[in-house]
């Protein structure tokens, strides 16, 4: 950490200059700080002639709430490994990393913003009818090619202790799963919904499921997951996407990469009740956003399962068989955390726009409660729901809350 120093844009600037080839000793460069995020800086370093790349800093705290949180900055190192194994695997869906310097914790990678962030374009109701299948493809692939499918016992085991994360898993644990089942300091609940927030603290039966769900997050390293596939980390055009951010990387169940994305989709449907105010307008987004989720996981579980039958090493997982068991239970977990990705952005610390960009108040209480209940079903009736229909259905039943 000795030669640490948190940088300055004109620190960006020299860095992106001296890393890559993309600018030249004689360019004029520009350089910006214009960071979203919750966790680090993020810069823009363009020349006069309009080329630029982006320079990602870890700050040895959260930027979200300061120096009181400190938090490793070895996160960096993460999410370069992290993009670089699954840009190896998947280049065209995953941000090109051109450089990581480990003692400054600091990316050098391609600049995706000429496309839109996928939250945002949701949001304003845009529609990208390309996304669930090429996603589809970036999870299949990333996860079955770093998954005991490929790799034998010993590079799996040298795999896992790279990517532990530890401190970073240790976030998710707590802001998934503990969080907003109790009431936590670190919770966000709007005035409107604290009596659903309540229950959620006194649910013996969901709280259970919960358990089961974190206890497998905990224990369960089938793949190298992105770790934090939310609606924010990807880049999307009419014709391409591609990944960013994944600092919350490690070694993880295969149903949580999934889980997020379909969750994120469930929230952007479930905004949808207080952003859109015609109703024409707003069920056709919904439909939209229904048929994304049904080819995410049909396309997703197509090319899984075509990559276990054609490109299985271990021969004890050839056996088709395990490979429905495995996919059907891929599935299940993957309804579970969607479920609670919907619950954690409601009450958790970490909102999202597709519910806090609706401006009257009572509307967004609506939603929210959406969300939920929502949440809750998803958790609790995962085994049951053994087809993405059944969970498109569960979805299109489910009564909006007054
Ligand atoms: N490769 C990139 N190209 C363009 N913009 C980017 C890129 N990476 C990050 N950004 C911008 O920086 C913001 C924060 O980046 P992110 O990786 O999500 O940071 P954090 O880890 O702090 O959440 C993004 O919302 C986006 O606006
Ligand atoms: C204090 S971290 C909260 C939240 O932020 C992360 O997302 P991002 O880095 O993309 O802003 C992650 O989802 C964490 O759960």
């Amino acid at each position: 950490m000795s030669d640490y120093q948190t940088f300055t844009a004109d620190d960006a600037r020299l860095f992106a200059l001296t890393h890559g080839d993309t600018f030249r000793d004689s360019d004029q460069l520009e350089a910006e700080e214009f960071g979203d995020g919750n966790l680090n800086l993020v810069f823009r370093v363009k020349n006069q002639q309009g080329r630029s790349l982006i320079v990602k800093q870890a700050l040895p705290y959260a930027r979200c709430v300061g120096e009181s949180w400190p938090l490793t900055i070895d996160r960096a190192r993460i999410e370069a490994e992290v993009l670089l194994r699954h840009g190896r695997i998947c280049p065209q869906h995953t941000v090109q990393v051109l450089h990581y310097d480990a003692a400054l914790a600091a990316i050098v990678m391609e600049d995706l913003g000429q496309w839109d962030i996928l939250r945002g374009a949701l949001v304003a109701g845009k529609q990208f009818p390309k996304l669930a299948s090429q996603m589809a493809h970036y999870l299949a692939h990333t996860l079955f090619h770093t998954s005991d499918f490929v790799l034998n016992g010993l590079q799996k085991k040298t795999e896992v202790a790279r990517f532990l994360n530890p401190e970073l898993c240790l976030i998710t644990e707590d802001l998934f799963f503990t969080d907003p089942y109790c009431n936590h300091e670190r919770n966000s609940i709007h005035q409107a919904i604290l009596p659903q927030a309540r229950e959620l603290w006194h649910d013996e039966a969901l709280q259970a499921e919960v358990a089961r769900l974190k206890a497998d997050f905990l224990s369960k390293p089938q793949a190298l997951l992105h770790g934090d596939v939310h609606s924010g980390s990807i880049f999307v055009s009419a014709e391409q996407c591609k990944v960013i951010d994944a600092e919350f990387g490690f070694y993880g169940p295969v149903g949580f990469d999934v889980g997020s994305l379909l969750g994120n989709l469930l929230l952007s449907y479930a905004g949808q009740f207080g952003l859109q105010e015609d109703a024409a307008a707003r069920e056709q987004q919904q439909r939209y956003l229904l048929g994304q989720i049904e080819t995410l996981w049909q396309d997703f579980a197509s090319e899984f399962s075509q990559l276990m039958q054609t490109q299985t090493k271990e021969s004890s997982f050839a056996n088709s068989r395990y490979q429905s068991f495995y996919l059907q239970q891929v599935l299940a977990d993957s309804i579970g955390y969607a479920g609670c990705e919907l619950i954690r952005r409601t009450v958790g610390l970490a909102h999202v726009a597709d519910l806090e960009q609706i401006r009257n108040e009572q509307l967004r209480a609506r939603c929210e409660r959406f969300a939920l209940a929502l949440g809750r079903q998803l958790i609790l009736q995962r085994h049951g729901l053994t087809t993405i229909q059944q969970l498109l259905t569960l979805v299109q039943h489910l009564p909006i809350p007054a």
